[in-house]
């Protein structure tokens, strides 16, 4: 009974030798808790212990107490073994199993509450009375003997000191027997326990390395872990990086895909065009066959050509030579034809005169009964007409006239013009003779005739319109013309041009303004006394190269031109007009050299004083204008006549025409009539003073050669 006590102090005082049990099993369980599902199913035998601590080695955790487990078997096997013994000693074995397994479960609580009921059990079986409990123990047999009845020992009289005695003996004696069974039970414990404390103190050492080897794995999994962490991190960072790149990767992929298919498209439609140059190529290739076998034959036929060059080089050469003769031959042949032209205008008579009769225009026409048809005037031949007027008695009495005896009188000059007869056609008939001034010749176009007759419409026309250009601009044309043509036939003129009025006897610078011209005074003087040339002091003369200077000074002068109405037509020009071109030509082939004058006039109307109705300034105007023109009869008829002596200065107009009214100049004079029936006395007067001209032969012309 002694050593149970000390036995049951040590187990009391030992947990302080032992590793805490708790840390061991943790570590274990830590261990083993990276196999979870095998934790579920620790508890359930030795082999699973044992599979728990192959695994714990195979994960490289610390191996497991051997006595550990050994323990564990052997609780299990005395748990087994107590359950076949008696309830009562059961009690105590149980109690010690429990301590020894407490203690090697580790838990000091345990420990403490198997070792108090050991503690328990020791201390009241101490400080049980053997006495009291062998009374106890006989009391209790023969109470058991009493309630059996018939079976048990009756209940012993208190009187049966004896019996009861030897029952006491009897239950001392199994006691004794009991206690010797416990005392060696509990030796038997004890070595056991020793036993398991030495094997306590190996699981220790063990639990011990274990620790230090946990440690060191521990800190060998934190290194781990805190390497494999940067590794992660880095491995993080590197996808982040690697993400990012293969984000960028991927947008410079779509955008090489999105390249790849234009220039896919693009290649398409290069191989398109590639085939497209191809089929040129062959075709090109083809025609460039062609082309070669086309240029051998054509360098075959420039061979044959270049022959037929040097052939005609040479042909050309003889022909040059024969140019040069013909052109010679044209010089002369130019020569020639000037005098036969000229000859034949003498043969017309230098003077020549030419009739025009104007349209009915506007409201004439209307009072002439709507018609265009003029009644007084009829058109025999082209240079022919018919005056008709019936009781005019004095027709058949005129002198040169010729009279059909029914009233109406014939007139006939070079040319008759019908009011059909085109501004064209008019000046084809003077052309020739315009050009005559080229050859050397003066020359006077005037226009006779009264007022509204179509004087001025004949000699300037109408300058907005080509068609109606009238004689001075289609003269001035013709001329500038001609001179070209000339030019090869190595002529060259220098051309000058003036233009005047006289009015009132007073000759007026149509090319310079009022202004410029107020104290100039214009003078008909003669160049040579021995000749009849003259010319106007202070006029203006303009050297002229082309037709659009002398267009210009053509404007000029018309601006400037006197022009004042009267009764008889509301546009009258009252004044004589001499537009003048001096021509001098050389010819750096012959040598020849001449000088003409072409004179262009248009006259102041003729019409008689009394018809005119004019008065005052007018009647002036009207004395010196009849004036003027009767003196242009009177020289006319002189130089006819052939008189010694001929009233050139009678009037400013013949004075300063002397030259080209002479017998060295081709004059023509236009005798303007008007349709009009009220204008018949006026009519016949012009055509008789027309007459009159037309009879004269004033003489040759003669070419003024220039020395
Ligand atoms: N052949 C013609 N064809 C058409 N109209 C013409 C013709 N001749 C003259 N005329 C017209 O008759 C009118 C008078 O003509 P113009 O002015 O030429 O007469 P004139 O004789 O010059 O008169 P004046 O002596 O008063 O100057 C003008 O309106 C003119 O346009």
């Amino acid at each position: 009974m002694s050593k149970l006590p000390s036995s049951a102090s040590r187990h009391l005082h030992q947990p302080s030798r032992l590793r805490p049990p708790g840390s061991a099993m943790k570590r274990l369980g830590s261990d083993s808790a990276i196999t979870s599902p095998q934790k579920k199913t620790r508890h359930s035998g030795d082999a699973e212990d044992t599979g728990a601590m192959a695994r714990s080695q195979r994960l490289g955790g610390p191996r497991a107490a051997p006595g550990l487990s050994r323990s564990v078997s052997m609780a299990n096997l005395n748990s087994a073994a107590t359950r076949n013994r008696p309830l009562a000693k059961r009690g105590v074995a149980q109690s010690r199993l429990g301590a020894s397994t407490l203690n090697l479960t580790g838990r000091p609580s345990n420990i403490t509450a198997a070792s108090a009921t050991l503690a328990r059990q020791a201390t009241g079986a101490a400080s049980r009375r053997p006495g009291a409990n062998i009374t106890n123990r006989v009391n209790s047999v023969q109470e058991a003997d009493g309630g059996d009845g018939a079976k048990g020992k009756r209940k012993r009289a208190p009187w049966d000191l004896k019996g009861r005695l030897q029952d006491m003996e009897q239950v001392l004696k199994s006691t004794t027997v009991e206690r010797e069974g416990l005392v060696a039970k509990f030796s038997d414990y004890d070595s056991r326990i020793q036993m398991l404390e030495q094997e306590k103190q190996h699981l220790n050492q063990n639990l011990q390395q274990s620790h230090t080897t946990s440690q060191a794995n521990q800190e060998q999994i934190d290194s781990l872990s805190a390497k494999l962490n940067d590794e992660m991190r880095q491995r993080k960072s590197e996808r982040e990086r690697l993400e990012m790149n293969i984000e960028e990767l991927e947008s410079k992929k779509s955008a090489l895909e999105r390249k790849i298919k234009l220039l896919e498209a693009d290649l398409a439609a290069k191989e398109d065009e590639l085939a497209g140059l191809k089929s040129t190529v062959s075709n090109l290739t083809r025609a460039s066959s062609g082309l070669e076998a086309q240029l051998s034959s054509t360098k075959m036929l420039l061979d044959d050509r270049s022959r037929r060059v040097e052939e005609l080089e040479a042909q050309t050469a003889r022909q040059a030579t024969t140019i040069t003769t013909m052109e010679s031959k044209l010089v002369e042949g130019e020569t020639c034809r000037r005098k036969l032209h000229n000859q034949v205008l003498e043969l017309k008579g230098n003077i020549r005169v030419f009739c025009r009769v104007r349209p009915l225009i506007g409201e004439e026409i209307k009072n002439n009964g709507d018609t265009d048809v003029i009644h007084h005037i009829s058109f025999i031949d082209e240079r022919t007409l018919e005056l008709c007027k019936g009781g005019d008695g004095n027709s058949s009495t005129m002198s040169g006239l010729k009279g059909r005896g029914n009233g109406n009188l014939e007139f006939s000059y070079d040319k008759v013009f019908t009011p059909c007869s085109t501004q064209a056609e008019v000046f084809e008939e003077i052309s020739q003779l315009v050009q005559s001034a080229l050859d050397g010749y003066n020359v006077c176009v005037f226009a006779y005739g009264q007022t509204g007759s179509g004087k001025t419409f004949t000699m300037e026309g109408c300058p907005d319109s080509d068609e109606l250009e009238g004689v001075i601009t289609r003269t001035v044309r013709n001329i500038f013309t001609s001179m070209k043509e000339l030019e090869e036939k190595g002529w060259t003129y220098k051309v000058e041009a003036s233009f005047l009025e006289i009015y009132n006897e007073t000759i007026r610078d149509l090319l310079v303004s009022s202004k410029d011209a107020k104290n100039l005074v214009y003078d008909v003087k003669l160049v040579d006394n021995k000749k009849n040339d003259t010319y106007v002091t202070n006029l203006k003369v303009v050297p002229v190269t082309d037709e659009t200077q002398v267009h210009h000074l053509l404007r000029m002068a018309q601006q400037q031109r006197a022009v004042a109405a009267t009764n008889m037509n509301e546009r009258s020009s009252r004044s004589h007009s001499v537009f003048r071109l001096k021509l001098v030509g050389e010819n750096s082939k012959t040598s020849e050299a001449c000088e003409g004058t072409l004179n262009l006039v248009d006259l102041a109307g003729s019409e008689r004083l009394k018809e005119s109705g004019s008065e005052g300034a007018r009647l002036t105007e009207t004395q010196n204008i009849n004036r003027s023109l009767s003196n242009l009869g009177n020289v006319i008829m002189a130089l006819a006549q052939k008189q010694s002596h001929v009233p050139y200065r009678n009037s400013k107009l013949t004075h300063l025409l002397q030259s080209s009214l002479g017998g060295n100049s081709k004059t023509l004079m236009f005798v303007n009539v008007s349709p009009l029936d009220a204008c018949f006395g006026e009519t016949l007067n012009s055509l008789r003073f027309a007459t009159k001209v037309n009879q004269c032969h004033i003489g040759t012309a003669i070419k003024q050669v220039k020395k």
